[in-house]
């Protein structure tokens, strides 16, 4: 059976062969390679969050406060990852998270088909942001029989919100995720002192521009004014949801809903109660609300409250032992944002696969290593506070 450890050998063997990895194998390489290879805006977008960072900071340090045990005589040869997922088995408990216009870090601009690209190729899902730069439609069709998920920003528009819906269910994306904390984007020092903004020069438009809802508010035709576009998209992007909009959210689509930012067990419990399928446990890695808590300080109590309903994880996450901590405290499947974007900035869809396949690869070997052959093994008495 192949392992996802087996990255390892294939790496080794190329190095003994004189061919050594283009690509780097450290988070803290990939995003200096990586910040070479951006624009300064855009890599003041991706990498930078809100405030002074503390809470980004806070996310990736939260990890260092837990250890795994490891277990011997466990004869952990064999590893099995997989996991179902809304009734899809998923090779591995792991995802791309959402991130918008996630298409302007490949060097041609389309980084959200290469991502698409990427999670066909490792069999990693790919949630797909409102905001990618080429439309939802084109996106699904490179997923091969990898499952994907529509990453839903509510406009206010009611109707444009049930349009964009529509348009995932018909695209064949498996789940509907609803970002509830970015209505409004946080206090961000770094794109401020850019100004450049990339992430909102027309690239976000590409599934509003092709909505017929959100043509017919505009009343002509998006090139004929693009900037009347870009106001109209402005003014429609983010309605401050209240739980009375959550009958309304269940009622849009037959698919799974999952809701994305619950950090507070009684969101989540008051979620759970509304119909929703999955909890989406994210403080947007530190983006959205600095001064907070680590995402990964709030998962167990997520866990908790939800209850039996599968709880998505992602913020701060860098490495597979990583993963291996958040599935131990209880996500169904973790989230990685930051890393596959500079991946996809240094290699695209080829970059995207070594940092997906560096994580599993980790996680795997440190399954093997520490002795637990399969997710049920991994619980929190598998880990130790620090
Ligand atoms: C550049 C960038 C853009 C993002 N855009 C979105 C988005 O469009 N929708 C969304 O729900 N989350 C978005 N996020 C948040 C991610 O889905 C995820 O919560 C976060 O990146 C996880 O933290 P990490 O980067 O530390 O792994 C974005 C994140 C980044 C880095
Ligand atoms: O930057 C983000 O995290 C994000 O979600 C977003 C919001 C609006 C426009 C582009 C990206």
């Amino acid at each position: 059976m192949a392992q996802f450890g087996d990255y390892q050998n294939e790496i080794y063997l190329a190095g003994l062969g004189g061919v050594q990895s283009k690509y780097p194998m450290t988070f803290d390489e990939l995003e200096t390679r990586a910040a070479q290879a951006m624009p300064p805006s855009v890599l003041s977008y991706v990498a930078g969050g809100a405030g002074d960072e503390r809470t980004q900071r806070a996310n990736v340090a939260a990890f260092d406060r837990w250890g795994l045990y490891p277990r011997m005589f466990a004869g952990a040869a064999e590893r099995d990852l997989s996991v179902e997922v809304f009734g899809d088995r998923w090779a591995a408990p792991l995802f791309m998270a959402p991130i918008g216009v996630i298409g302007i870090c490949a060097q041609d601009g389309h980084g959200d088909l290469a991502t698409a690209d990427a999670a066909a190729a490792t069999g990693v899902p790919m949630v797909a942001s409102t905001l990618t730069v080429d439309p939802m439609e084109q996106v699904a069709a490179r997923f091969g029989e990898t499952p994907g998920f529509f990453q839903l920003y509510t406009p206010t528009d009611r109707e444009l919100a049930e349009s964009l819906v529509r348009r995932a269910e018909a695209a064949g994306f498996k789940a509907i995720v609803v970002t509830l904390d970015t209505w409004v984007t946080g206090w961000r020092p770094r794109d401020l002192a850019t100004g450049n903004f990339p992430q909102l020069r027309g690239n976000c438009l590409a599934n509003y521009r092709t909505d017929p809802v959100f043509l017919d508010r505009l009343g002509r035709r998006p090139e004929e004014d693009p900037a009347a576009a870009v106001r109209l998209w402005a003014q429609l992007f983010g309605n401050p949801l209240t739980w009375e909009d959550l009958p309304w959210l269940r009622s849009i689509t037959k698919l799974p809903l999952v809701v994305k930012g619950i950090c507070h067990p009684d969101d989540a419990r008051r979620a759970r109660d509304g119909g929703v399928d999955g909890l989406y446990c994210s403080n947007h890695g530190g983006r959205q609300a600095n001064g907070g808590i680590p995402a990964l300080d709030v998962l167990p109590d997520i866990v908790d409250a939800a209850d039996g309903l599968p709880v998505l994880f992602d913020s701060g996450v860098r490495s597979g032992s990583d993963v291996v901590k958040a599935l131990a405290l209880g996500a169904t499947a973790v989230g990685v944002g930051r890393p596959y974007a500079y991946g996809l900035a240094l290699g695209g869809a080829d970059g995207v696969v070594h940092v997906l396949r560096s994580i599993l690869a980790e996680a795997d070997l440190l399954m093997a290593v520490d002795g637990y052959p399969t997710l049920a093994d991994l619980t929190r008495d598998s880990l130790r506070a620090l």
